[in-house]
């Protein structure tokens, strides 16, 4: 079957474009594999988050979860967008500091921050330390006494929460190793901690029950519980959060059989659930946060590949073999994620055979797409896989010593570079002689 015409946009010639720029010239200007991104659908996409939650008249920050692609760019066009980022590693903090992030819009994540981090991040004033774990609380007590204003923090609980997806992608069920367990009374205990604390100052409270969800249920019940933890604290704590971050986790459509759910319905969902919980005591509505990744870079990025090798064999799907793979987008090995791809010079092609799109790397498992419909392809054809924009480049690496591709962002009709490929000298960069002497 053929890829949907609205999942894609052609020209004149009836090439694939992306970004209002010819893919076949893009394979042909940067090279292939190569990550390319529509910027114009990235901003399209916050626009619509942006959207949804003016239509709920309440206050809220979209904080953009920088994990799912953490490059100098991305930071550039969300600060234009007034799209606050969260960071989970002193690298991902860095590189905003590279691209002028503002920090106040910051915050920073993460299960096992060190204490460099944790320093990292309050020599440069971010905004918010979202603290996950009691050991991380006591190295924040003992470093946040050094400043004169308080820190703020959000406390991050565990919700148990089962969400439907990837079990590599659920983080909010009772067994996990992310935030304060709601359940057996830890988040409570973390909360009175910092609250006792005067150099932390709670300002909310997060939790993010996983990833590439296609159902508002699981959000729902994060509402609920949310509320319900803000009406228990205030009664029991007499603390008042000012706010709920609800994490990231909205899905997006890979292939057909995904039911895409809009972001003005996940919204929706989260805001009415939250005032129909707090309907029943005189709290005000909190500010409120959502953190989405994948849905603002997802379905903007396409992966362009050159198919080389083809091997037949009989009574099997023919493998059709590209110049990248598991190197430059893991999640078909690692979660066997689902793909469609399309030929650039003829996306719309009656579609002729069902091949294995494989990969370059040495491994078995390096099958980008395991049932891909194609019309008759040649050596030299260009591919693009679509998005491929959330955790792709973000968890690209130099398995077989292959460089990593370059990043190229493309909007209104022009394309720019946005991270260089990786050379032979790049790959050698850091190693050192071995003395054998
Ligand atoms: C705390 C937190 N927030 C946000 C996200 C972003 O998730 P997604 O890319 O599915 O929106 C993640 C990743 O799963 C996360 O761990
Ligand atoms: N890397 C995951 C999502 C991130 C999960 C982070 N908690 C994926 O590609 O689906």
């Amino acid at each position: 079957m053929q890829v949907a015409t609205t999942r894609i946009k052609t020209n004149s010639q009836h090439h694939l474009t992306i970004g209002g720029v010819d893919a076949l010239q893009l394979a042909d200007t940067y090279q292939t594999p190569l990550v390319v991104y529509d910027v114009d659908a990235i901003r399209e996409q916050i626009h619509q988050f942006q959207q949804a939650f003016a239509e709920q008249h309440v206050n809220y920050v979209i904080s953009y979860a920088s994990k799912a692609l953490a490059i100098t760019a991305i930071y550039q066009v969300l600060a234009q967008e007034q799209v606050h980022v969260d960071v989970v590693s002193g690298g991902e903090l860095y590189t905003a500091m590279q691209a002028h992030f503002p920090m106040k819009w910051v915050s920073f994540h993460g299960n096992n921050k060190s204490m460099a981090e944790l320093e990292m991040a309050l020599q440069q004033h971010v905004g918010v330390i979202i603290v996950d774990n009691f050991y991380e609380l006591q190295l924040l007590q003992k470093l946040a006494s050094k400043y004169p204003q308080p820190t703020a923090v959000m406390l991050r609980i565990n919700p148990g929460i089962t969400a439907h997806t990837h079990e590599y992608d659920q983080t909010g069920q009772e067994d996990s190793k992310f935030g304060f367990d709601w359940s057996s009374g830890q988040a409570t205990r973390a909360a009175e901690a910092v609250l006792q604390t005067q150099s932390l100052k709670l300002v909310g409270i997060h939790a993010h029950i996983g990833s590439q969800i296609l159902e508002t249920q699981g959000f729902k019940l994060l509402a609920q519980k949310l509320g319900a933890v803000m009406k228990t604290w205030e009664q029991e704590l007499h603390y008042r959060a000012d706010i709920l971050n609800f994490g990231g986790g909205f899905g997006i459509q890979y292939t057909k059989s995904d039911q895409v759910i809009a972001p003005r319905q996940f919204v929706q969902t989260l805001v009415q659930t939250l005032r129909d919980t707090l309907n029943t005591s005189d709290l005000p509505m909190p500010t409120i946060w959502i953190e989405p990744g994948r849905a603002l870079v997802g379905p903007a990025g396409y992966n362009l590949y050159t198919i080389g090798a083809r091997k037949d064999i009989p009574g099997y799907l023919p493998y059709v073999s590209v110049d990248g793979g598991m190197g430059d987008n893991l999640r078909p090995a690692l979660y066997q994620a689902q793909y469609e791809a399309v030929l650039a010079r003829a996306p719309q092609a009656p579609i002729q055979e069902k091949v294995r799109l494989s990969g370059r790397y040495c491994e078995s498992g390096d099958i980008l797409i395991s049932q891909l419909d194609l019309p008759a392809t040649k050596p030299g054809d260009v591919l693009a896989m679509l998005d491929t924009g959330a955790y792709g480049y973000s968890m690209a690496s130099n398995y077989n010593r292959v460089p990593r591709p370059a990043v190229v962002f493309a909007e209104q009709g022009r394309a720019q570079e946005v991270v260089r490929r990786e050379s032979f000298a790049d790959l050698t960069h850091l190693d050192q002689s071995y003395n054998l002497n």
